[in-house]
């Protein structure tokens, strides 16, 4: 953590990953751990197995955080860092298979009281055990144990998340973490912008400030300690800086910087009605990416030419029960006849490990990394009921407008062939019934993601109508960094030259087998890297809908003769710095 000289004696600045830009100035609302009250219920019979499982998700929850929270406890200095390690292995033990979570189970399965109810009562009895034990040791251990338990509570009632929906309009969000889940809730009309202790740059978290146009700063240490609700904060995040009761003269600058940006977005808009088009006159398709049916309205806004990937995880969160075929039909079909006749791009559920609530946690237990395990098209094919029931819900939204099928994490054509004869049943099956789709079925794509699937681009090419470079996995995947580890961000780089080279293949397969490539990570709506990108024979981008005036702005500026050959000149270099310096130079002279 690096802390600035605080100005005048005041104010209190601390550094992180500007993840969203813009500014936010607003209260603070802390997410803290106070006392939360317990809902208390009995459970019919047929429902001890969900709660339960409802219970192991919130254990596994629980797991993630504490392992996160260590890892940046090793970064503290000296023996603060050994003595927060080992209290916080302690509270590991406790969520995993221990006296309290045994008891947890046993309490929802014999007495059918809610696991919100038997994580309470639990943590009473346990604590009442240390109480009388006379041992100062074990007494102090209580308050480890409380607050294990709030922990738990928490991710089961998902308690100070809720109570976004009641912030004052303009406060500004200071916790711990955020999950996609939790940035999901969040209403841009109330929340001015967010920081948090964890979370890295590239993570759904970061990519879900970004699309609600909120500005962010994550893996901010030390942002949470001795701060009150109500104080002034300043959110930079392009800066990724935080402010903490800043001095008049911080606070007017900020305003001043805040009422500026506002002027450049005003401008912003005037390219709205007009073409993406080079200065040497090719066309580029803007599409956007869409995290939330809500952020359709900002896609129109800003001049979305289509969707290019619809993240349709947004079904499956902050949920305990998987959406039906036909709730999935319904929210489908708004978003494709939203887009009056423009293209929508579905992806298959990107989801799996962590992201499937209790229904994975019941089925298959924790996975040991999730990014690897268990997800996305795997698991669609290990669960066919899953991937069936959304494949069908697709082809009915297909006749409502023009719709395209992505399936992600994709490693082999054998994947593709199984979806699509999944697809063919599925199709089989509605028109037997009498229930209208998409004719001819929709079009089935591949994300290319995975540095397997990108080597492999030849023969996918001949399996897939069409693809479309996840940047965001494939730079994760190729240089073995975590995208949503604050500790490893600045080593994630999608300028490294094997990414480039994975992406150059992947394009070149492409255009060889005449199927249309776009890419749909975030460097296709950082509009440093849309040079490149166009040079290397991209021509459509699909990215969070605020950066689309920003691209065509670089679009319109831009002659890709040139482009091409300053391609061609980085695709030679080695190192990945100095691609960086060449491409600013190129964006630098237009
Ligand atoms: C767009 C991508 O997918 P996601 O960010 O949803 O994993 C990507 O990996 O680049």
């Amino acid at each position: 953590m690096k802390t600035d000289v605080p100005a005048a004696g005041q104010g209190r600045s601390l550094r992180g990953l500007g993840v969203s830009p813009g500014i936010a100035i607003g209260p603070a609302h802390v997410v803290e751990s106070g006392a939360i009250r317990v809902p208390e219920y009995t459970l019919a019979a047929d429902q001890v197995e969900a709660e339960a499982a409802r219970f192991a998700d919130a254990c596994g929850k629980a797991r993630r955080q504490i392992r996160k929270l260590k890892a940046k406890a090793l970064v503290l200095p000296g023996s603060a860092s050994e003595e927060i390690g080992f209290l916080l292995d302690a509270h590991l033990a406790m969520v995993t298979n221990s006296r309290l979570t045994r008891g947890v189970e046993r309490r929802i399965q014999q007495e059918l009281v809610n696991a919100e109810a038997a994580v309470q009562a639990e943590i009473a009895t346990i604590a009442q055990t240390f109480a009388s034990m006379e041992d100062s040791y074990l007494a102090g251990r209580i308050a480890d144990v409380r607050e294990v338990g709030r922990r738990l509570i928490r991710n089961l009632m998902r308690h100070e998340y809720q109570a976004f929906s009641m912030l004052n309009p303009g406060s500004v969000i200071l916790a711990e973490e955020l999950t996609p889940a939790d940035t999901a809730l969040l209403d841009p009309r109330r929340v001015a912008g967010f920081a948090t202790v964890l979370g890295g740059a590239e993570g759904h978290t970061a990519i879900m400030a970004r699309s609600l146009g909120i500005p962010a700063v994550l893996g901010v240490g030390g942002l949470l300690s001795g701060l009150k609700n109500g104080v002034t904060i300043i959110v930079d995040g392009l800066q990724g800086r935080v402010i903490i009761d800043p001095t008049p003269e911080v606070l007017e600058d900020y305003r001043q910087r805040r009422a500026e940006r506002e002027r450049e977005r005003e401008q912003l808009k005037g390219l709205r009605k007009l073409p993406a088009v080079t200065r040497d006159n090719t066309a580029v398709t803007l599409q956007a990416n869409l995290e939330l049916p809500r952020d359709l309205d900002h896609a129109l806004e800003n001049g979305a030419q289509g969707i290019g990937l619809l993240r349709t995880e947004f079904l499956f969160m902050n949920r305990d029960q998987l959406p039906d075929e036909d709730e999935q039909y319904t929210v489908l079909r708004s978003i494709v006849e939203g887009m009056g006749g423009r293209t929508v791009t579905a992806r298959t559920m990107d989801v799996g490990g962590e992201k499937l609530a209790g229904w994975m946690a019941g089925r298959y237990g924790e996975p040991a990394n999730p990014a690897l395990g268990l997800r996305a098209v795997r698991l669609g094919l290990r669960e066919p009921k899953l991937l069936e029931t959304q494949l069908a819900a697709m082809l009915r939204a297909g006749v409502h407008g023009p719709l395209r099928i992505l399936l992600p994490m994709i490693c082999s054509v054998a994947e593709v062939q199984r979806v699509r004869e999944m697809m063919g049943q599925v199709a089989r099956r509605l028109r037997r019934r009498g229930v209208p789709i998409a004719d001819p079925l929709p079009p089935v794509g591949v994300m290319v993601e995975v540095p397997g699937a990108a080597l492999s681009a030849d023969a996918l090419a001949y399996a897939a109508d069409f693809f479309s470079i996840g940047t965001n996995d494939l730079t994760q995947y190729t240089l073995a960094i975590d995208r949503g580890d604050e500790q490893v961000a600045s080593l994630y780089d999608p300028l490294h030259p094997a990414v480039l080279r994975l992406i150059q293949f992947t394009i070149e397969a492409a255009l060889r087998a005449r199927i249309p490539v776009s890419v749909c990570g975030e460097i296709a709506g950082d509009a440093r890297y849309t040079a490149l990108l166009l040079g290397l024979g991209v021509r459509a981008l699909s990215m969070v809908p605020p950066a689309i005036p920003l691209v065509k702005r670089r679009i319109r500026k831009l002659d890709l003769q040139e482009a091409t050959r300053r391609a061609r000149v980085i695709m030679d270099q080695s190192d990945s710095g100095r691609i960086a310096a060449l491409l600013d130079d190129f964006n630098a002279v237009g």
